[in-house]
């Protein structure tokens, strides 16, 4: 494992008054894959990664991190990893490469050495035709890429990314996803942040949705989709649906059927709640065919993060 956690906690106390922002999160990260912390705003992620990243002391609990102890070792935690906080920072005079030339002698790169990476890292983030010009003339998505370069320059086995896509148009997102997906191909590990339910969905080989400081639930987006109810397929029938519905019914991969009024056109649409949508879809139709019953329509939906954000914290991310 890449990152081990046990009962990682953090209170923050200020005036008199704590805050618990973490309330003991239990994380397993494997080597290579991208990993999300998924949830609302104070939710407390950006305090897991700032913990993970030994930039803050937990108040409770253990880690390691790229096999290092997070507390009896955090220099050598801090060689293995990188971190790019949430967008914000400065937009300055200076120019793309000077900032990464600048962040490999911090690290301990020769002068030479640190030119040559720089010289890497502006072409894989795409960054060599402007690299000379002050950043404050970057776009967000250009800026944002180059946060991300200065993340990476020292060659970190594990990068941490707080909300990599805040703030930028789908567009920039859509480039900044490929862009992580190949630090990933080239081994980085990497752990994001996200409020986000497509980029959770999208980008994350596994993630846990975190909620008032704890994980509520870990898996692959396909696993925790699962979760919720399995798949959904809407069939319109005309005339045969009391025949339909029971038929049906009695098939063992059916966890649970509906029906609807009939529409003005009489059509009645059976809402079945199946394991695996892909292969039961055939199986339906197969059954039906053999009653002698032709559907009008046959629709599939596949729960999203949302459906499962929802059943487990009794909110909706969308609503936030
Ligand atoms: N330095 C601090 N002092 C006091 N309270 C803090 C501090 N940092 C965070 N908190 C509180 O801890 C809780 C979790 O915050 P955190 O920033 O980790 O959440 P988050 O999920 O990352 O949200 P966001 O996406 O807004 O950063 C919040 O209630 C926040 O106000």
């Amino acid at each position: 494992m890449l990152i081990q956690t046990k009962g990682l906690k953090k209170t923050f106390t200020t005036r008199g008054k704590s805050v618990e922002a973490v309330r003991g999160v239990d994380l397993s990260v494997k080597e290579g894959e991208i990993f999300g912390l998924l949830g609302t705003n104070g939710a407390g992620k950006t305090t897991t990664l700032r913990m993970l990243a030994t930039l803050i002391e937990p108040s409770a609990g253990e880690a390691t991190v790229c096999g290092h102890d997070l507390l009896a070792a955090p220099a050598k935690v801090r060689q293995s990893i990188g971190y790019v906080g949430q967008a914000g920072g400065t937009w300055g005079e200076v120019s793309a490469r000077a900032e990464l030339v600048h962040q490999g002698r911090l690290y301990g790169m020769r002068k030479k050495d640190a030119a040559q990476r720089a010289g890497e890292v502006l072409q894989a983030f795409q960054l060599a035709d402007f690299a000379d010009r002050p950043s404050k003339t970057y776009s967000g998505g250009q800026r944002r890429r180059l946060d991300i370069a200065l993340g990476i320059m020292h060659e970190p086995q594990l990068l941490f990314l707080d909300e990599p896509t805040t703030g930028l148009d789908p567009q920039s997102r859509a480039h900044m996803w490929e862009e992580v997906r190949r630090l990933r191909d080239w081994g980085t590990s990497v752990v994001l942040t996200t409020h986000y339910l497509d980029e959770a969905d999208a980008l994350c080989d596994r993630l846990v949705i975190v909620d008032e400081g704890a994980v509520v639930i870990e898996g692959t987006p396909a696993q925790l989709k699962q979760e919720v109810s399995g798949d959904l397929v809407l069939i319109g029938v005309n005339g045969d649906a009391p025949r339909a519905e029971e038929l049906l019914r009695q098939r063992s991969f059916v966890r649970e059927i509906e029906s609807s009024e009939p529409d003005p056109a009489g059509i009645v649409t059976l809402r079945l709640y199946v394991d695996e949508g892909g292969s039961a879809v055939p199986l339906l139709l197969r059954e039906l065919d053999a009653a002698d019953i032709s559907p009008i329509s046959i629709e599939l939906h596949r729960p999203s993060l949302d459906d499962v954000f929802l059943k487990q914290t009794g909110r909706s991310l969308r609503d936030e």
